[in-house]
C-alpha cells in the first residue's frame, strides 16, 4: 500500500493513501487510539491557542481525543458535536454536513445543555483535518447560531486547497 509521510511535533507516522470517492484518494489520518500522536498535536496545538479564546468545541470523533489533550494543555473546557441525536437531549441544534472521508450525510448536532457554554464567547473550533471544510462551515453555523464567535480553528492538517483561516501543523495533498 502507498503511504505518505508526516510529522506531528517529534512524531512521524506513514498515513496510508487510500480511496474515499471514485478518483480521489487521502492518505488517511487517523489519531484513535495513536496516544504518541494525539499528545504530541495537542500539545503543539495548545501553544498556538489566542488566549482570548474561552471554549473548544469539537465534531466527533476521530477529533475528540485531541480536542481533550487540547482542553488539558490549555486549561479550556471543550464541547463535543455528536453525529446522532440523542433521547436525552434537550433542544438540540442540528446541521447536515458531507465530509471527504464519508461522502454521505451526517448530523452534526449541538445538545441544547450545551448552548449556554458557547452563547456569548470565543470559540476555537478543534478537528483533526480540514479538507473539503463541509465540517467546518457547518460547525460554524451551529456556533453562531447559538450565539458563539468563532476566534479560531484549529487542526492537525489542511487539506488539499490551502486555508488560511486555519491554524494547522501541517498539510495533505488530495492524490488522484
Ligand atoms: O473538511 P471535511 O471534508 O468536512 O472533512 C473533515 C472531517 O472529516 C473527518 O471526519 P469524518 O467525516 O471522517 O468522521 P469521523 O471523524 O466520525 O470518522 C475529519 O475528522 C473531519 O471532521
Ligand atoms: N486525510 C484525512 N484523514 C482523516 N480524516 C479526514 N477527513 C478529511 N480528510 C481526512
Amino acid at each position: 500500500m502507498k503511504t505518505f509521510k508526516v510529522q506531528v511535533g517529534q512524531v512521524t507516522r506513514e498515513l496510508p493513501i487510500v480511496p474515499v470517492a471514485p478518483g480521489v484518494s487521502v492518505a488517511l489520518f487517523n489519531m484513535l487510539g495513536d496516544t504518541e500522536v494525539t499528545e504530541a498535536a495537542g500539545r503543539e496545538l495548545a501553544a498556538l491557542l489566542p488566549a482570548e479564546i474561552e471554549v473548544l468545541v469539537t465534531p466527533e470523533v476521530k477529533a475528540l481525543s485531541l480536542a481533550h489533550v487540547l482542553s488539558r494543555e490549555s486549561g479550556k473546557p471543550y464541547i463535543v458535536i455528536r453525529k446522532t441525536q440523542k433521547p436525552y437531549m434537550v433542544d438540540p441544534v442540528a446541521r447536515e454536513v458531507i465530509s471527504i472521508t464519508t461522502g454521505k450525510p451526517q448530523m452534526l448536532v449541538l445538545d441544547g445543555f450545551d448552548v449556554q457554554k458557547i452563547r456569548g464567547r470565543k470559540v476555537a473550533i478543534v478537528d483533526d483535518v480540514v479538507s473539503s471544510g463541509g465540517t467546518l462551515h457547518s460547525i460554524r453555523q451551529i456556533i453562531e447560531e447559538v450565539g458563539g464567535e468563532v476566534a479560531a480553528v484549529v487542526a492537525v492538517f489542511t487539506e488539499g486547497q490551502e486555508r488560511p483561516e486555519v491554524t494547522a501543523l501541517g498539510h495533505l495533498p488530495l492524490f488522484k
